[in-house]
């Protein structure tokens, strides 16, 4: 008998009125806050008549720069709700000592910290990376666009779907309780019956689609769209870093998509991939779940590289140092990520043989991330360091990066990871990579090429109280972990009997308030910077750059470069100011792609879909999918999909953006 089949209906599928928490106050009071939130801003919306501006400069844009400029609000958004969850986790284990039940109970802990990692991972660092990509990379490359602009609209609506999709779970139904990678058995029917599982399984699928494409999109923009003259290695480091993050995208992603989809059928049609019975074996999920979860968090890591690369050289006013070391550090770093995997269970018994392969492996990994770290201090070396916010974000990951990655190798070795093997050490050790990487990094960016996107830098102050509140309350919310996972406190916990832990606990969630405070600084500067924006405006190239992206206007125009710019070695920008660079001022017409709906009304049509499948509701799965390939056949007889600028507009744009 299927407990999970009880209710079911055709219309409704196995969603009833049961499945709606409203007997849950805390989602009731979130709820209430997110519905009234949504009203100020649809009232907002339309009393300054901003649907229509939204709809056609935004939702349907092919432009990168926008697209990357969504990617980041989304990954904001995103950032909020997954804080929240940590929040919640923190208060959760200061209080939960000596037998206290704290005040969440563990179905509900368990959706939290699953929750937690599945949108701070999916949704807010590949959100991130993605959104820088798209907005620096074109442009780096003396580009006009992506080589497939309708598809990245489409990639970047798909990974909204999935967003969608897991922040529902929150008010209809569940969301897993099976951790950020949902393990089986666990997460097959038998154990995982609700839809928890399934919300995670059509979410991520979703957005998989998305990102699998924009990886597609970017490797092809990077070797067939850079401008005359940009061999390989003239790209910049940002766009060698981000080649590399997209081949690992275009390698990885496609064994996450096809391991999902094998849970996703043990669950719906009784396969056995992952289950002991009929000749499934669950190890073989773990094994292809880490095929693609080891080389991820490189992905996440590795165009952060490149941003710090970028800022460090700016800002100390020199090229990178050992810009060729930098590549094929890159490069190693990228081919050694997929040997390594097993890393993540050397203790599930594959022997010491097997083990010591990849023990060793791993560390060969801290070999070319070290050349990097030394590589950024020589170029600081001697250099007239500027101390703006990009690169105090940028000596904050220095610091606590090395400090994660020497825990990393700490884990690597086998011995020593079968004491600290999921125990708070190892959660500490990741966001000592991932914030003080990934975060970091997505901060220096946004401070760093603001001023490019809009024309006017974020104010100064509220940057440096962010930092200082960030860095900090990093130090406090995870170094007591460090110290927990050595007395043995394994992960995942809702309550704990020692009270001796508790102040280490208190400690954390102390951190974890300052690092909130933080991320209201920068909010707060956001908004009083935009307030400020006149005060605060500059020219196109206010730190005194070195890559192409600085010759576009700030804000860029449509066509980023009003002319064709031939490359003559690294660091072109530079070169181009030192001969007093100008456009010439011969403009022609350029050629655009035009903006179109498909992708919004794709991924709005595999939002439905997507709930329709977890919910078990049949006739609207096929609805809605029949609505996908429609909406995808109708948009191939769309012949109107470019247009030009006119050569006299384009010489009007630039005569304004110089101005500036
Ligand atoms: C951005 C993300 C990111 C990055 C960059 C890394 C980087 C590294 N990680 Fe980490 N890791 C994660 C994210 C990341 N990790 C996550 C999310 C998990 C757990 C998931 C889960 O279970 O839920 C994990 C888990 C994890 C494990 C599994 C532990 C366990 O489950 O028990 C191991 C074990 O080997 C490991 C090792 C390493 C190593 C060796 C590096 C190296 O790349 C670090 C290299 C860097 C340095 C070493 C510092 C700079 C170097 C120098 C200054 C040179 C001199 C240094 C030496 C000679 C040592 N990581
Ligand atoms: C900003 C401050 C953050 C805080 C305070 C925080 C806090 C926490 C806590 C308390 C846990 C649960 C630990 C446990 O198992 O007992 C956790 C798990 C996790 N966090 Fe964070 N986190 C933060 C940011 C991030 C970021 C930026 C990422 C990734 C981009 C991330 C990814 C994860 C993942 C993947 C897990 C594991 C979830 C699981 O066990 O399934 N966190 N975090
Ligand atoms: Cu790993």
């Amino acid at each position: 008998m299927n407990p999970y089949l009880d209710g079911w209906s055709p219309l409704f599928g196995r969603l009833t009125w049961d499945w709606i928490p409203y007997h849950e106050p805390i989602l009731v009071a979130t709820f209430a806050g997110v519905v009234v939130a949504g009203l100020i801003v649809v009232a907002l919306m339309t009393k300054y008549r901003l649907w229509a501006p939204l709809w056609n400069d935004w939702v349907i844009s092919i432009d990168h720069k926008k697209i990357g400029i969504m990617y980041m609000v989304l990954a904001f958004v995103m950032f909020v709700r997954g804080f929240a969850d940590a929040i919640m986790m923190r208060a959760q284990q200061a209080m939960a000592a000596g037998g206290a039940a704290g005040y969440l109970p563990p179905h509900h802990f368990d959706q939290v910290f699953t929750a937690h990692g599945v949108i701070m991972i999916f949704f807010v660092a590949m959100a991130f990376i993605t959104g820088i990509m798209n907005f620096v990379m074109p442009a780096q490359i003396g580009a006009r666009d992506v080589a497939f602009p309708f598809l990245n609209n489409f990639s970047f609506w798909m990974t909204v779907c999935g967003a969608i999709l897991v922040n529902l779970s929150l008010f209809v139904g569940e969301f897993g309780r099976v951790g950020w990678l949902a393990f089986p058995p666990l997460s097959e029917n038998q154990f995982s019956y609700g839809p928890g599982v399934d919300y995670y399984l059509w979410s991520l699928n979703l957005a998989g689609i998305g990102t699998t494409l924009s990886g597609i999109n970017m490797v092809t923009t990077i070797l067939k769209m850079r401008a005359p003259g940009m061999g390989m290695f003239q790209m910049p480091v940002f766009t060698w870093t981000a080649l590399c993050a997209n081949v690992l995208i275009v390698a990885a992603f496609p064994v996450l998509t096809a391991t999902l989809t094998m849970l996703t059928l043990d669950r719906y049609i009784g396969t056995h991939f992952f289950t002991n019975d009929l000749g499934g074996n669950a190890m073989m999920y773990i094994n292809l779940i880490w095929v693609w979860g080891h080389p991820e968090v490189y992905i996440l890591i590795l165009p952060m590289f490149g941003v710090f690369s970028e800022i460090t050289s700016t800002f100390s006013g020199k090229p990178l140092f050992g810009y060729k070391t930098m590549v094929w550090a890159t490069i190693s770093i990228m081919v050694l990520s997929f040997v390594v995997w097993l890393h993540h269970f050397f203790t599930m018994g594959s022997g010491a043989n097997v083990n010591t392969f990849f023990g060793i492996a791993t560390m060969i990994i801290a070999v070319p991330t070290g050349v990097k770290i030394f590589n950024w201090l020589f170029t600081m070396y001697k250099g007239n360091i500027r101390f703006e916010v990009p690169m105090l974000w940028t000596i904050g990951f220095i610091i606590t990066f090395t400090i994660g990655g020497m825990t990393g190798v700490m884990l690597a070795i086998p011995p020593v990871d079968f004491q600290l093997h999921n125990t708070l050490f190892l959660i500490a050790h990741f966001h000592n990579v991932i914030i003080g990487g990934v975060v970091f990094g997505t901060y220096a960016a946004v401070y760093f090429w603001w001023p490019k996107a809009f024309g006017f830098k974020l104010m100064d102050k509220w940057g440096r109280r962010s930092f200082w509140l960030w860095f900090t309350g990093f130090y406090f919310a995870f170094m007591p972990l460090y110290a927990l996972g050595l007395m043995g406190v394994t992960r995942r916990m809702n309550s704990y009997m020692d009270t001796g832990w508790q102040i280490y606990f208190i400690v954390a969630a102390f951190g974890a308030v300052l690092i909130a405070l933080g991320i209201a600084c920068t909010f707060w500067g956001m908004f009083v910077s935009i307030l400020h924006r006149k005060e605060l405006a500059c020219g196109p190239d206010p730190w005194n750059a070195r890559t192409l992206e600085w010759a576009m206007s700030s804000p860029p125009a449509p066509y980023n470069f009003p002319e064709t710019i031939h490359v003559r070695g690294l660091d072109e920008f530079w070169r181009m100011k030192q001969e007093g660079f100008k456009w010439s001022g011969h403009y022609h017409d350029i050629h655009m792609p035009k903006s179109t709906t498909a992708g919004v009304l794709i991924a709005a049509a595999a939002t439905v879909f997507g709930f329709a499948m977890i919910w078990y509701i049949w006739w609207l799965a096929i609805v809605s999918f029949v609505a996908i390939l429609a909406i995808a056949i109708g948009n191939t007889f769309n012949y109107n999909r470019d247009y030009y600028i006119p050569a006299k507009e384009v010489a009007e744009t630039e005569a304004k953006g110089a101005a500036v």
